[in-house]
């Protein structure tokens, strides 16, 4: 029997606030079909302000924000350029494919990022041989290369190439304001070249539920369409939405916090002798190798669950998410833990 559960699988384990609860109960509500919803109209609107895009649309989660902005984008039978290790290319189900007909080509990422000689390398123009490009994706941050913030530096000159190759460019953004906290830039200045972002509310914003995608006043009209293709139309959808205004309000600045305690779990995991290197960690995402360890990924989280310490493996790596139910006692205690396992 464990006295103490540690939950660093991902911060998609957010519970709402009780500010969120409180406000839940007394939201206004209509029917967001009909476009009568106020709450949910007065976040999307707030989200495309703090974009400085046109307007936004509430999607139930990242993954429908993701698969409605590439589905509006992209036609069947093109071409989408992403990330080899990107959320979007990985962990959606493939449904870009079973549902937009659309095909990938998958560049690696290098830090999180797509190298700009191999995007163009990748852009292929109309040749008989290959299908119709439309979009280019990138992830920020990037969560398979540790949680990495990629900078607007960068995203400038994929926008660059996206405009004269006539490409749109989309963000997963799930954890964008995580890079814009780290980066100390704006997420206005950090998507600009964006045609489009999809950012979720229920992760380090601790939202229960929800994303928003924020783009052109067309691309939105168009993306709430798509929506409704994938049953996504909602209902009296404020009494979610009441809760995504307190994480946009409330719950941005304290995202420094989930990244001081990653950074002192790395800190402590390479005092206890493992190869870690804390500074490529930066937000809210610690990868783990237990290569000089005698544990397979499995093994080893068993025996951190038998400390009620939760994680998950990716490849061959351990990850640990720390989020706003994560203190640093509890940090201390994962990191008390660990030593005991190894020593
Ligand atoms: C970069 C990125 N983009 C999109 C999504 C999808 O968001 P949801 O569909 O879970 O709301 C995730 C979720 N990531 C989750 C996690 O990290 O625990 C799992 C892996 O799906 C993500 O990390």
């Amino acid at each position: 029997m464990v006295d103490k559960i540690v939950d660093l699988r991902s911060d998609t384990v957010t519970k709402p606030t009780d500010e969120m609860r409180r406000e839940m109960k007394k939201a206004e509500v209509g029917d967001d079909v009909f476009k009568e919803d106020p709450t949910v109209s007065k976040l999307e609107n707030k989200a495309a302000e703090i974009f400085d895009k046109e307007a936004g649309l509430f999607v139930s989660s990242g993954t429908q924000g993701n698969l409605i902005s590439l589905l509006t984008h992209a036609q069947s039978g093109e071409e989408v350029i992403l990330g080899r290790d990107s959320h979007i290319f990985n962990y959606e189900v493939g449904g870009f494919a079973r549902l937009g007909g659309l095909s990938a080509r998958p560049i690696k990422e290098e830090k999180g990022r797509l190298p700009l000689e191999k995007l163009i390398e990748n852009i292929k123009g109309s040749d008989i041989h290959f299908p119709e490009q439309s979009l280019v994706c990138l992830e920020n941050t990037h969560n398979g290369h540790g949680g990495v913030p990629v900078s607007g530096d960068y995203i400038e000159k994929i926008g660059q190439i996206c405009m004269q190759k006539d490409l749109k460019l989309h963000i997963d953004g799930a954890r964008i304001f995580n890079a814009s906290v780290y980066l100390e830039e704006d997420v206005s200045n950090l998507c600009e070249p964006a045609d489009s972002i999809q950012f979720c509310l229920s992760k380090g914003l601790s939202a229960p539920i929800g994303s928003i995608i924020v783009g052109s006043r067309d691309f939105i009209s168009r993306a709430r369409k798509n929506r409704k293709i994938v049953g996504g139309g909602m209902r009296q959808v404020g009494v979610i939405a009441a809760t995504g205004l307190i994480s946009l309000d409330k719950m941005i600045d304290r995202l420094k916090k989930d990244h001081e305690k990653a950074n002192r779990l790395a800190e402590g995991l390479k005092d206890l002798g493992f190869e870690i290197n804390p500074n490529k960690f930066k937000t809210n995402i610690v990868y783990l190798s237990l290569d000089q360890m005698n544990y397979s990924t499995n093994e080893f989280l068993g025996l951190l669950k038998e400390k009620g310490i939760k994680a998950l493996s990716h490849e061959d790596k351990i990850r640990f998410v720390t989020h706003r139910e994560v203190s640093k006692e509890d940090i201390n205690y994962c990191l008390e833990a660990i030593d005991n396992l190894i020593h």
